[in-house]
């Protein structure tokens, strides 16, 4: 698949502390890609890095081919993660401002506005004033605006924030179908079972450091452990007994064990004490939820390196 977007051995301080080291990713044509970390991690340094707002002290940038400092940065759309639109201003006369300054011919912009609006079921509002909007209204303008100009790459920095459940599930579509029709996403998100949903790959960053990349298949593979819930009165001491655990949650009568990468299940079940109380017992794997956790509380036992092949 074609890379748009291709980020090498980014680094970035301020004043004299280490914010970003050493981040690359590729952002493909078609695919949405998360940028995932825990809050301060250094994902919007990273994207603003991108966007040329701020500019890193190593490394390189590359879209479609072009370097850094010739990026026609009209051919990007950018959800920020500070929402902002002028208050006082109408809702299509903003559209067609930031449409304007992407080099976007206004009378395309127009119709394209019409139908998103309808899409998002804001029918009616081009001519309201931005202020009259609700917080969930004006963030689906302002995603409009980002992908106005029909970007080849589309960043979009909590893009769910804020937004109700049906709300989030348009958003969702209209981001496959955006990766469908080309697009290449990145998209930066704390919601990790909409990630797990919508996502191809993932980067995963902590501390300003690359810890996991690749596509979600293979991080499940490779990082969703096994996870075996008891509900029983179970004593801790007995728990303890159980091989191959890598930890053990109990809350009342229900005991989440955490196994270890290799276990074998059929041979790991038949190793369960028999004084074991069990009235339902579920196996399944963690989900990228847990993963996210696990990482970034430094509980997760990572590979050499820690990254797998994207
Ligand atoms: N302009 C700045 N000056 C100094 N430090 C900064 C600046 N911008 C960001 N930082 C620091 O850089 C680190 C990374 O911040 P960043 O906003 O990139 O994290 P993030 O992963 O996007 O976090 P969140 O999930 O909370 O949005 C933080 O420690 C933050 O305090």
């Amino acid at each position: 698949m074609t890379n748009i977007l291709t980020v090498k051995n980014l680094g970035k301080s301020f004043k004299s502390k280490r914010i970003i080291e050493n981040i690359s990713f590729e952002v493909r044509k078609g695919e949405i890609m998360a940028i995932l970390g825990p809050n301060g991690a250094g994902k919007s340094t990273t994207i603003r890095n991108i966007m040329g707002i701020m500019y890193p002290d190593e490394g390189s940038i590359e879209f479609n081919g072009h370097p850094e400092n010739t990026i026609p940065r009209q051919k990007i759309g950018y959800l920020p993660e500070e929402r902002g639109l002028y208050k006082n201003v109408k809702v299509m006369d903003m559209i067609l401002y930031l449409a304007n300054l992407k080099d976007y011919p206004v009378k395309k912009a127009r119709e394209r506005a019409l139908a998103y609006l309808a899409k998002f079921g804001l029918e009616g509002k081009d001519k309201v004033s931005v202020e009259e909007l609700s917080k969930g209204m004006a963030q689906k303008v302002q995603f409009i605006a980002s992908i106005i100009h029909e970007p080849d790459l589309l960043i979009l920095d909590e893009p769910f924030s804020g937004l109700d459940p049906v709300s989030q599930e348009t958003f969702k579509r209209e981001i496959r179908e955006l990766a469908n029709n080309g697009t290449a996403i990145l998209l930066s998100s704390h919601q990790m079972n909409v990630v797990e949903e919508l996502c191809d790959r993932l980067f995963m960053i902590q501390r300003g450091k690359k810890v996991i990349y690749g596509t979600m298949e293979d991080v499940k593979n490779d990082y969703a452990n096994f996870k075996c819930t008891i509900k029983g009165q179970n004593a801790p001491a007995l728990l303890e007994m159980i091989p191959d655990v890598q930890r053990i949650e109990q809350n009342e009568d229900v005991t989440v064990l955490y196994l270890t990468q290799d276990v074998k299940i059929p041979t790991w079940i038949r190793q369960l004490p028999e004084e074991l109380t069990i009235q339902e017992l579920v196996i399944d794997r963690i989900s990228l939820h847990e993963i996210f956790i696990d990482v970034a509380t430094d509980q997760h036992q990572l590979q050499e390196g820690g990254v797998l092949n994207a």
